[in-house]
């Protein structure tokens, strides 16, 4: 089967943020930071305009939701084990015998179950989908896949049809 396919990669996909992998059980990383790199391949069918979408169009809108993740600490809400007490000035967060608190603005909290490169990939992909779909109706995207670098040689990556 034929298809197009583009790529952006810029070296300003980038967002340095803290995190800390869940384990279970009450055992988990200890919190530390990364310079992730995020990256997204768009497949489709070709537009009249002769691209499956602009270059131009994908790159600010995935600078927007790694601007959204830069500097944060960022906490998973959708794991049972991570109990998050959201205050308006301060974040509290109790993992097994681990308390933390944060300054509530430079936390975000995320619907996923961990802050693996997976599943932020997961994530991305699927807000920008989601942007895709309503700035573009989607265009002539077929399948859209996300790449979150957490250090150079790491990375995780997450395909889905549009
Ligand atoms: N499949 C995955 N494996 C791991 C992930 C992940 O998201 N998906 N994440 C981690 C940790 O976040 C960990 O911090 C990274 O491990 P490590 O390479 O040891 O950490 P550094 O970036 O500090 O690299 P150094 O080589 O130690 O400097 C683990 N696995």
């Amino acid at each position: 089967m034929a298809a197009f396919r583009i790529r952006v990669d810029h070296e300003n996909l980038k967002f340095s943020s803290a995190h800390f992998v869940l384990f279970g059980n009450g055992k988990c990383e200890t919190l530390h930071g990364h310079n992730y790199r995020a990256w997204v391949e768009l497949e489709g069918s070709l537009q009249p305009s002769d691209y499956v979408l602009d270059f131009l169009v994908v790159k600010p809108l995935m600078k927007q939701v790694c601007e959204r993740l830069d500097h944060k600490v960022m906490l998973p809400t959708e794991n049972e084990d991570l109990r998050i007490d959201p205050g308006d000035s301060v974040v509290g967060v109790i993992y097994g015998n681990k308390q933390y608190s944060f300054p509530a603005e430079d936390v975000l909290l995320l619907p996923i179950h961990n802050t693996s490169a997976e599943l932020l990939a997961r994530y991305i992909c699927g807000v920008l989908r989601e942007e895709i779909k309503s700035q573009f109706g989607g265009g002539g995207v077929t399948a859209i896949k996300v790449g979150v670098q957490e250090s150079f040689g790491q990375e995780a990556s997450y395909e889905e049809i549009f």
